[in-house]
């Protein structure tokens, strides 16, 4: 797809995964990489150097939110900067009135005819029977074409190649199928003079009255995509876009950027010559994919996700500072849970010693949720005080968790084990200076 810009962003955010530290250096290090990758694939200088300019100032200046590392922020940045030079929303093609009338625009060679088969086929999958008009008496091949097209995937088609008057066949095409929910009508591509060819498509319009006219550009032209795109969507408010033959063309990015950039929706993207390599286009998944990066959407949902920043604030601070409640550790716990394996976290502390990391190893997530439905069999008073659970105490919460009195006994040695380290850790810090302090904490809170 788009020749090697997707291997090129790839690699440069994989560069960017394996980089040991994020700092300014990496950062522009890693956008003088993109901006190459881009301007190869023929994407205007000037939307690169915009997009590049967003990135770092973006990647130095704002804080990452909780919740993510600072390496995952760039790689967020990046992605939604790249986003938006796509246009961010997807938009859809809506099938709200029939028949709705679909008229297809497109200069000769561009992907015309293979696109409607592909458009087609995948009306056909949302349960839309389309059918097609051939309007195109210039190419004589045209008709033929459509006919093994549509033939094949049981699609009618109206056409007469005898016929040389474009409008007639609208006229009739428009007739035969009244009743049908969906008709696309095929447009010639070429004429003797270019104005010959606009005018036509002008009366065709006020035959057809189409609720959507769609240009298929072909992806290999790069940047000139715009000035089509540009001259289409300042033609006509129902018009939408789609660029094809992106699979393989290095140019494809350049086209996709201009003809975003002009403000028409691109709705399809054609991938290949068979008639399934026909994606909607999604910006958000289609730079997922260029970036190598499945799952950019679960990071960025991950980012959002709102871990309490107070109450993760708070509990840090009494575990450093002794303080450390059985509450703080039920908090820790549910923050855990979005962060991964609870050794994996301590094992991020610098200095937590093999004592801590014994009793994490032991620390399976079924351990985590048995200690938390102990919890939740507590007071709020012996959350707050563990120091008063004696045995009595401990007795009541394993009948109310439907735990062995051992469990909570197990549970209340690892909370003062985690509690000592922890008073310990915060001490020997104290002698770190704050600025690693914050270091460990961020790195600790962003795990
Ligand atoms: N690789 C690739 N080839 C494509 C794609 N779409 C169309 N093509 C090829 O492009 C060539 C032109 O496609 P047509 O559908 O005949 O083009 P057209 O715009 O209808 O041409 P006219 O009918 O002459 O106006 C054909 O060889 C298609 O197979 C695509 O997405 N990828």
């Amino acid at each position: 797809m788009l020749g090697n810009l997707g291997e090129n962003l790839t690699n440069t955010m994989k560069k960017l995964v394996g980089m040991s530290v994020i700092d300014k250096k990496t950062i522009k290090e890693v956008v003088k990489d993109i901006q190459r990758a881009l301007i190869q694939s023929d994407v205007n200088i000037k939307l690169v150097l915009d997009l590049s300019k967003k990135i770092e100032s973006r990647a130095l200046e704002e804080e990452p939110p909780k919740g993510i590392t600072p390496r995952e922020h760039v790689i967020t940045i990046i992605y939604e900067e790249m986003v938006n030079l796509l246009g961010s929303e997807a938009a859809t093609l809506e099938i709200n009135e029939r028949p709705y009338k679909i008229l297809f625009l497109g200069l000769q060679g561009s992907g015309k005819t293979t696109t409607i088969g592909k458009l087609c086929r995948y009306l056909q999958k949302k349960g839309f029977n389309p059918a097609v008009v051939c309007t195109d008496t210039w190419r004589p091949a045209a008709y033929e074409q459509l006919r093994q097209l549509t033939e094949e995937m049981d699609v009618p088609l109206y056409g007469d190649p005898n016929n040389k008057d474009a409008l007639d066949l609208a006229k009739k095409g428009l007739q035969e199928f009244k009743n049908r929910k969906v008709i696309i009508f095929d447009t010639a591509g070429r004429h003797k003079e270019e104005a010959d060819l606009i005018a036509e498509m002008d009366e065709l319009d006020n035959i057809i009255n189409p609720n959507e006219a769609i240009l298929v550009i072909d992806g290999t032209i790069g940047q000139q995509a715009g000035e089509q795109a540009k001259a289409f969507s300042q033609a006509t408010d129902i018009g939408s876009i789609i660029i094809t033959k992106l699979d393989g063309s290095a140019k494809g990015g350049g086209a996709m950027s201009a003809v975003a950039e002009t403000g028409a929706p691109i709705k399809f993207i054609g991938t290949g010559e068979r008639v399934d390599d026909f994606e909607i286009f999604d910006p958000e998944r289609f730079i997922s994919r260029l970036l190598g990066m499945g799952d950019i959407k679960s990071l960025i949902e991950k980012a959002e996700e709102n871990i309490d920043e107070d109450i993760a604030e708070k509990t840090m601070n009494n575990m450093l500072t002794g303080k450390f409640t059985l509450m703080d550790m039920k908090n820790q716990f549910e923050m855990m849970n979005s962060m991964g394996p609870m050794q994996q976290v301590l094992n991020m502390i610098p200095g937590m010693g093999n004592k801590i990391s014994k009793e994490a190893s032991k620390m399976t997530e079924d351990k985590i949720d048995s200690y938390k439905i102990m919890m939740s069999s507590m007071t709020e008073e012996e959350m707050l005080n563990p120091k008063i659970i004696k045995q009595s105490r401990i007795q009541r919460i394993a009948r109310g968790s439907g735990v062995d009195e051992s469990d909570v006994k197990e549970l209340l040695k690892y909370y003062n084990n985690t509690k000592k380290t922890m008073k310990g850790l915060g001490k020997r810090s104290g002698r770190l200076g704050g600025g690693a302090m914050n270091r460990m904490m961020g790195q600790f809170m962003n795990r």
